[in-house]
């Protein structure tokens, strides 16, 4: 005994016969046969009526795995904008499947959207009481190929059905909020996370400011909203406040002092100085340790744009850029999985202490990252230029390094937060001992083994560990404390590595990916490691060497060049400390107090929306 046979079926008017063209054979709730009749153009039947409803028992089979699903909703509309193309929409936990109720063969007609890649879906009437229709909209950003170019990005797909079964419009209205719903479920519970994080729950809608630097980047920040980011959001059903930014540190100030109880989230369309601005006002908050578990987002607006770049190379996507990279963004964004991100505090001499959540360079990269500011109108091209000026007259830095290596046991345990107990079961460590890719002959393996990492004993030194969480050099500032740092004008604790050589040509400690679009400086980096990934390149290098490394930096390939100059260690602290009176130095792309610095890593501290 069948539970349902549901028939794919249009009646022409013309012919006055019924063409059929898939027959489902539903038992038990599953398919167990599905047959389509493409070779027949038509089939005379006259005793079966012209469609009949799949219900909650019926199944779609999976487009991927062949295996089968259950159709949990089933309806046949006409599509919004043309009454004449009437579709079998199935709805299953994981697909909404369109057909095309058309003469062609079934399966020619079919589109079958995943609902992890579904933003919104809502429902609504016309301005017309004389008609009686309701519709539901569901929204998609599957990533396609892209046309005539490799790679694939992220584009929208709308799928908008009209729903006038009954004369009753709140009746049909009432249908379609029930798809919407369902529809609007089922993609939050593909999406769940590991962690089960979401930026808000489904009860009611998302409230989100939106923070816009409307001079960032080409100074086309609020074009972008405009095209993109004010649709998405609404599609997604987040209600958002749009605050635009007058001057450096309006957003820091706004953050410090806004009732964070009226907000889901605190989004920035800019480039990452923005964001360090309100990772910076949470954190001089006096409920910091409140105000930083706000969600965070991030959507490039910028010339650098390293955060945004490394969240979508989180999201396992192919590289994109500009806008594609916006709608892959305002797509994570909408989406609102949140996961916890490293921060990293920063000590200079005089200054207060900083929060930084991806970038402390010095040497060429601030160099060129400061020198091209006054090219900004021309966007992400500016560090080209930069990288060429700079090159031609490249420099030596003289300093001193030193830093407290990331323990693959340290590396390898959990959860290890300095102060928060935000637990994240989901970190798969990937980390293997500290690597030093320089030149071969200066490296051998660890004889000293407290550390259990490999190192050059002729560069660099180790001293004998002691305990140094009672020295802690951050005693009632504002934020976490620092449980790995003494005050900048004491002398190192004993268990950190201190390079032997003094002149560099960079140096460069990375906590995300990508430290500008097309720039993956840290390819092994992850939102919430705790370690710091810290490059220096030593002086000697040739022009020619260096280009070479920049340009494999493209594709995060830098590392595997075997430079001699180059040298990558996973580290927890550091200390630098320049020789030189004057001087460039940067956190997160934003000038700081040349000088002596000093940075600890703290895991998981804040919250960042990502994939
Ligand atoms: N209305 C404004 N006018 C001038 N500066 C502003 C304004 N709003 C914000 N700022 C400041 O502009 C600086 C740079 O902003 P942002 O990082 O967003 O852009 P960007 O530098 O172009 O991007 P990227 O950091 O990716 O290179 C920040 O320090 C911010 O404080």
């Amino acid at each position: 005994m069948f539970d349902l046979v549901a028939i794919n079926a249009r009646q022409p008017t013309v012919r006055r016969r019924l063409t059929i063209h898939s027959v489902h054979i539903i038992q038990s709730g599953k398919l167990c046969e599905s047959v389509t009749l493409s070779s027949c153009r038509t089939h005379p039947c006259p005793g079966l009526p012209s469609r009949l409803r799949m219900d909650q028992r019926g199944a779609e089979s999976d487009r991927n795995t062949g295996s089968t699903s259950l159709v949990t909703l089933y309806g046949e509309f006409t599509v919004t904008g043309n009454r004449k193309v009437r579709c079998a929409v199935s709805l299953t936990e994981k697909d909404l499947i369109v057909q095309k109720l058309t003469s062609a063969p079934a399966g020619r007609n079919k589109l079958v959207l995943s609902l992890k890649d579904c933003v919104g879906c809502r429902a609504y009437r016309e301005n017309d009481s004389a008609d009686p229709a309701a519709y539901f909209a569901a929204y998609f950003y599957p990533a396609r190929r892209r046309w005539m170019m490799s790679g694939v990005s992220r584009q929208k797909v709308e799928q908008s059905f009209r729903l006038a079964a009954l004369q009753d419009p709140r009746a049909n209205h009432e249908e379609a909020e029930k798809w919407a719903r369902a529809v609007r479920e089922r993609s939050a519970r593909q999406q769940y996370p590991r962690d089960g994080m979401l930026m808000s729950d489904l009860s009611r809608p998302c409230r989100m400011m939106l923070l816009v630097n409307p001079q960032s980047g080409k100074g086309q920040a609020l074009t972008l909203y405009n095209k993109h980011i004010q649709q998405m959001l609404s599609e997604a059903g987040v209600l958002h406040t749009l605050v635009i930014t007058e001057r450096q540190n309006h957003a820091r100030e706004l953050v410090r002092e806004a009732d964070l109880s009226q907000w889901d989230a605190i989004a920035i369309l800019s480039g990452d100085g923005l964001l360090y601005e309100v990772i910076n006002g949470l954190l001089e908050r006096p409920d910091w340790e409140d105000a930083i578990q706000t969600p965070l987002g991030v959507l490039p607006g910028g010339s650098g744009n390293a955060l945004a770049a490394s969240i979508h190379h989180y999201s396992g996507a192919s590289p994109v850029s500009g806008e594609e990279l916006l709608v892959s963004c305002g797509f994570l964004l909408c989406k609102g999985l949140v996961s916890p991100v490293d921060l990293v505090s920063i000590h200079l001499s005089s200054s207060p202490r900083l929060f930084s959540f991806l970038s402390l360079a010095w040497g060429f990269i601030a160099d060129v990252d400061i020198e091209s500011e006054k090219y900004r109108h021309i966007g992400a091209v500016r560090f080209t230029i930069g990288t060429l000026l700079r090159l031609a007259s490249l420099r030596v830095y003289r300093g001193r390094l030193a830093y407290l290596p990331a323990t693959e046991d340290y590396s390898n345990k959990r959860g290890v937060k300095n102060n928060m107990t935000l637990q994240c079961p989901n970190q798969a460590s990937s980390l293997g001992p500290a690597s030093l890719l320089c030149c071969p002959s200066r490296v051998s393996p660890c004889q000293n083994t407290y550390h259990n990492y490999c190192h050059s004993n002729n560069s660099i030194k180790l001293r004998r560990m002691e305990s140094t969480s009672s020295h802690s050099a951050t005693k009632g500032l504002p934020g976490p404390p620092d449980s790995l740092l003494l005050p900048l004008d004491q002398p190192l604790p004993s268990d950190w590595v201190v390079v032997q050589e003094e002149d560099f040509v960079l140096v460069l400690a990375m906590y995300q990916s990508h430290l500008a679009e097309d720039l993956l400086a840290a390819p092994a980096a992850t939102l919430d490691e705790g370690i710091m990934h810290l490059f220096y390149i030593r002086a000697g290098i040739s022009r020619i060497a260096m280009l070479r490394l920049l340009l494999a930096m493209e594709k995060g390939a830098h590392l595997t060049t075997n430079c001699q100059h180059l040298v990558h260690t996973k580290v927890r602290a550091l200390r630098l400390e320049p020789y030189s009176p004057k001087g460039i130095m940067t956190v997160d792309g934003e000038v700081v107090e040349y000088g002596p610095v000093q940075a600890e890593v703290h895991r998981g501290l804040a919250r960042l929306i990502s994939g």
